[in-house]
């Protein structure tokens, strides 16, 4: 059998708090989580507020220190990888992503600087890969000479996404980043989204609760509760049979919102 891309062994994630001279708590955020992820294949991670989402995406991204379990990505454990390899396979795309640019850097500038911290190219080999990621992300080669606030919302988030893509990740995780964004933005993303992974074979975990997004992208999900993983369904029976009281009152919420909207 084929090695899966992403594998996730009972990761966990205790934070430490500092209370004073002698008091110190902890809070275990993610608690022995595991699952498997395919090339081209995307997982979505819903849950309530606290249930230790945002944690998980940190620790996927290799942004949090694991404090139990492993990572393995082609089967090669994580913990063993080069730093700057691994932040080229597995890139986060924030919450917000165009609170992410500086906006007094120019789009192409800021698109390039992953490539220029992790991969020693030429010039012009630099400004073809540059040029190729815009476009890819629906943007125009003279886009590059715009500031983050000559673009549109939608525009911005492209710029975030080319960010990510121009160092070829084989990982994208999305936290909670589209949770902001209204129907039409969302439409135009999945359609993006969709072709990118066909034609690049990159694998997405979607956090969050953008449920349009993750019936039309996903095709696993992974509910979670107090840092544990409580039900891990298809999207498919996620819609027509929540299991657990919590994706019974989210698949309520969704009915209601779609049938108000409709
Ligand atoms: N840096 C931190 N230090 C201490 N505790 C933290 C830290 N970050 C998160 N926590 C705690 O870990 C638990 C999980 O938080 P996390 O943000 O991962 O959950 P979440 O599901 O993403 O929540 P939300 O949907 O509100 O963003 C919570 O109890 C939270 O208070």
């Amino acid at each position: 059998m084929q090695t899966p891309l992403l594998q996730v062994k009972h990761i966990s994630k205790t934070y430490k708090l500092n209370k004073g001279w002698f008091k110190r708590e902890s809070v275990e955020a993610v608690k022995g989580v595991s699952f498997e992820l395919n090339r081209a294949h995307t997982v979505a991670v819903v849950g309530e507020a606290g249930s230790g989402k945002s944690t998980l995406a940190h620790l996927l991204a290799g942004e949090l220190e694991l404090t139990s379990g492993e990572i393995l990505l082609h089967g090669q454990n994580l913990a063993t990888t080069e730093r700057q390899q691994r932040c080229m396979d597995i890139r986060l795309i924030p919450q917000k992503p165009s609170q992410s640019l500086n906006p007094r850097q120019r789009v192409g500038d800021q698109v390039i600087a992953p490539l220029t911290m992790y991969r020693t190219l030429s010039q012009e080999l630099r400004q073809q890969k540059l040029i190729s990621t815009l476009r890819d992300v629906g943007l125009l080669t003279e886009h590059a000479e715009y500031y983050p606030n000559m673009l549109s919302s939608s525009q911005r988030l492209r710029v975030a996404l080319a960010r990510a893509l121009i160092v070829d990740p084989e990982v994208l995780v999305f936290d909670q980043t589209l949770s902001a964004m209204d129907v039409t933005m969302r439409a135009q993303l999945v359609n993006l989204l969709s072709s990118l992974q066909q034609s690049r074979g990159m694998a997405y975990i979607i956090i969050g609760h953008q449920l349009s997004m993750i019936r039309h992208l996903a095709s696993e999900v992974l509910v979670m509760q107090h840092g544990e993983v409580i039900e891990r369904t298809t999207v498919a029976t996620l819609f027509s049979e929540p299991q657990t009281d919590y994706t019974q009152r989210l698949m309520h919420a969704y009915k209601e919102l779609t049938q108000g909207s409709s």
